[in-house]
C-alpha cells in the first residue's frame, strides 16, 4: 500500500476486473471565487497562485470515501459570466460544489443564479445531487464585507441563515462566514473605518480588536496558512507531503490542464 495525498491507496489491491465507483463532483462559481485553487489544493495540498482565468478541465483522482475507493471526477468549470451551457455539467456530475469567495458580495450573489440553475435541473431530474454552497478564503476574513446590524445595510455575505441555501435545498458550508463584528469595515450608514463606537453610534463588537485600515492591502497575500507556491517542483521532504512528480494519481483530462494553466510546475523528467 502506498500513500497519495496523505491516504493510503488501494488500487493495487483491487481486482484489476472490478472498476472504481466513480464520483463526479462539478465546481461552480463566478470568476475568481477560487474554484481552480480549490481543485488544486485538493488534488495536491498546495496553494498555487498563477492562473489562467478562461481554462476549464476535468481531473481525476482515487480517494478513500467511507473506506472505499472511489474515483473522484473534478470538473473546475470556468464559465465566463454566470452559468451559460450548464449541461456539460448537469448531465454529468453526481454532485455540485457553488463557491464564492467570502471577500466578494457579487460572487456570493452570483451563487444564486448557480444555486437556481441546479435546483430548476433538480426538478427535471430523477437522482438528487446533493449541492454545497461553499465560502472560500477564509484567510480574506479580515477584508470580508459585512452587514452593519445598525444601518440594516446588507454590504456583506449574509449568513447561512439568510442566504438562501436553505430555501434551494443545498448546505451552507460556513467556517469563518458569521458576521461577528463590521467594526473594520466601513459602516454603511456614516462610511467610519473605525473600532469603538462610529459616528452614527453604532457600537463595535469587544471582540472586533484594534482598528485596522481596510482594506490593508489589495489583493491579500496568502497568509502563512497556504505555503507559498513554489516556482520549481518541491522535492519530497519527510515534514511536507508534496506529491512526486510526476504524479500518477491523478491527471487532468487534457494536456491543456492544470499545467498549461500555470498552476502546476513542469515534471523535472
Ligand atoms: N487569499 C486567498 N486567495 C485565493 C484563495 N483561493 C484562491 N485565491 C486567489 O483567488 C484568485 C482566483 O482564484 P482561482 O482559483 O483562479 O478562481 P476561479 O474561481 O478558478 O476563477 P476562474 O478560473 O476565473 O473561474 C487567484 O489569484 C487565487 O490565487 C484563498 O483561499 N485565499
Amino acid at each position: 500500500m502506498s500513500s497519495m495525498f496523505g491516504k493510503p491507496r488501494v488500487s493495487s489491491e483491487r481486482p484489476p476486473q472490478s472498476p472504481l465507483p466513480e464520483c463526479n463532483v462539478a465546481i461552480l462559481g463566478c470568476r475568481g471565487a477560487g474554484k481552480s485553487a480549490l481543485t488544486v489544493k485538493f488534488l495536491t495540498k498546495r496553494f498555487i497562485s498563477e492562473y489562467d482565468p478562461n481554462l476549464e478541465d476535468t481531473y481525476s483522482s482515487e480517494e478513500l470515501v467511507d473506506q472505499q475507493p472511489v474515483l473522484l471526477k473534478v470538473m473546475d468549470t470556468a464559465d465566463q459570466d454566470g452559468p451559460g451551457n450548464c449541461e456539460r455539467y448537469l448531465c454529468w456530475a453526481s454532485a455540485f460544489l457553488v463557491v464564492y469567495s467570502i471577500d466578494s458580495r457579487k460572487s456570493f450573489e452570483g451563487c444564486q443564479r448557480y444555486l437556481e440553475v441546479l435546483a430548476l435541473h433538480a426538478r427535471g431530474c430523477q437522482r438528487r445531487c446533493p449541492v454545497l454552497l461553499l465560502g472560500n478564503k477564509l484567510d480574506m476574513e479580515q477584508y470580508r464585507y459585512r452587514a452593519c446590524g445598525r444601518c440594516s445595510q446588507q454590504k456583506g455575505c449574509p449568513s447561512p441563515a439568510g442566504s438562501g441555501a436553505s430555501s434551494m435545498r443545498c448546505r451552507h458550508a460556513r467556517t469563518s462566514l458569521g458576521c461577528s463584528t463590521c467594526s473594520t469595515r466601513p459602516c454603511g450608514r456614516c462610511g467610519a473605518r473605525q473600532s469603538g463606537t462610529f459616528p452614527c453610534g453604532r457600537s463595535s463588537s469587544p471582540r472586533s480588536g484594534p482598528a485596522r485600515p481596510w482594506p490593508r492591502q489589495w489583493p491579500c497575500p496568502p497568509t502563512t496558512a497556504w505555503p507559498p507556491a513554489p516556482s520549481t517542483p518541491s522535492p519530497p521532504s519527510t515534514t511536507r507531503r508534496y506529491p512526486r512528480w510526476p504524479r500518477p494519481s491523478w491527471s487532468p483530462s487534457s494536456p491543456r490542464g492544470l499545467r498549461a494553466k500555470g498552476r502546476l510546475p513542469r515534471s523535472p523528467c
